[in-house]
């Protein structure tokens, strides 16, 4: 048995099809699922029975598109599985398992006489979904054991499955455990005494230039490094400085000393070349598994430990996964990609 949300029927036409022709076939005027709502308001034995058991009273005329009283045979009614994924229809469909008879939408969305405003509201006051107790309990015992990050780990997937019906609910109710760490770590953010002087500089020039002021009318005040605190806002700025850098530090002295000449030449000409702000292009080859990724991951290493820098992108998404926060060079660069009958990647 289908079902659809209202006006989403659906209807199959060619390409070619005119419009207005698409929209006077039969289909679009009664559905299957909209007519068992018409035939609701005529036949009083047809409200008795839910949209399901339906089939096992009434047949579908299928030219007439009409559902008529059943006289022989036996039947019994399946309605299409709908992922919860797809939210609104996926309520609708506990919703008919339920509801006798209705005669529109509206009259599915109705509870106690009260109409709800969405399918998903209508289940809630009929009671068929879990109040979201489970989960906001599940959130309060993980934190005795697990940190914020795994807290937020674990409330993205829950949001992921759409396991919660009213996910909201849950994170008014725990947000306070998911956010443990976050306000460690923008401390930590922030490395020297200067940092923290420029920020509140320029909070203080932002109130000032509100009034028409600005901290240069003042000559002996320092004056905010704007640049600075624009950087330390950027979010993609803040992902790459959030490395751990004493275990970076760690990673680099452990590498560095287990490369091999040649990796070692390759590295110090490349760090030489950054160092001395010169730039340039590298191409480093060679065959499969003799160290290649090996010689990145030093250089990564090497550089971020300073606490700069480096974007890891590779052509392919699994390359990318084995760099340290390596990421597609399509997905870093947003480059455009023209997806045709043609187009490959190189
Ligand atoms: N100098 C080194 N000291 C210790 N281990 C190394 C060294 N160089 C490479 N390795 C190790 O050798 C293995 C292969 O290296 P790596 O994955 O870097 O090779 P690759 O050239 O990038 O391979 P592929 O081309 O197949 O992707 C890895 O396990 C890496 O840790």
């Amino acid at each position: 048995l289908p079902f659809h949300l209202p006006n989403q029927q659906q209807i199959v036409y060619g390409e070619d099809d005119d419009i207005d022709d698409v929209l006077d076939k039969p289909s679009v005027a009664a559905s299957k699922f909209t007519s068992w709502m018409e035939c609701n308001v005529i036949d009083s034995e047809a409200r008795k029975l839910i949209y399901v058991e339906f089939p096992t009273k009434f047949v579908w005329i299928l030219n007439g598109r009409f559902w008529k009283r059943r006289k022989v045979g036996k039947t019994i009614g399946r309605i299409h599985s709908v992922s919860p994924k797809l939210g609104e229809a996926y309520f609708l469909r506990i919703l008919l398992n339920k509801v006798k008879g209705p005669t529109s939408f509206k009259e599915i969305c109705m509870v106690n006489g009260e109409t709800h405003s969405s399918f998903r509201d209508a289940c809630y006051a009929l009671g068929l979904l879990d109040d979201e107790k489970e989960y906001i309990d599940a959130i309060k015992e993980a934190s005795h054991s697990g940190s914020g990050f795994y807290l937020r780990f674990l409330f993205a997937t829950l949001l992921m499955c759409n396991s919660m019906s009213k996910p909201e609910v849950v994170w008014e109710n725990t947000w306070e455990y998911l956010a443990d760490g976050i306000l460690y770590n923008q401390r930590q953010r922030f490395k020297s005494a200067d940092e923290l002087k420029n920020l509140t500089l320029f909070e203080i020039e932002q109130i000032l230039l509100r009034n028409n002021f600005t901290l240069k009318n003042f000559k002996k005040m320092s004056y905010p490094n704007v640049e600075s605190v624009s950087s330390s806002n950027n979010r993609l700025i803040t992902e790459e400085l959030y490395y751990d850098i004493p275990v970076i530090k760690n990673d680099y002295d452990r590498m560095f000393l287990a490369l091999t000449n040649e990796q070692r030449n390759i590295f110090l000409n490349i760090m030489s070349a950054i160092q001395d702000n010169k730039g340039g292009v590298f191409f480093v080859y060679g065959y499969g598994v003799t160290g290649k990724k090996f010689l990145w991951k030093t250089i990564s290493a090497a550089i971020r430990s300073d606490g700069n820098i480096v974007l890891n992108v590779a052509s392919s998404g699994i390359a990318s996964l084995l760099l340290p926060g390596g990421r597609t060079a399509h997905s870093r660069f947003i480059i455009p990609f023209e997806l045709t009958e043609d187009s490959f990647v190189k």
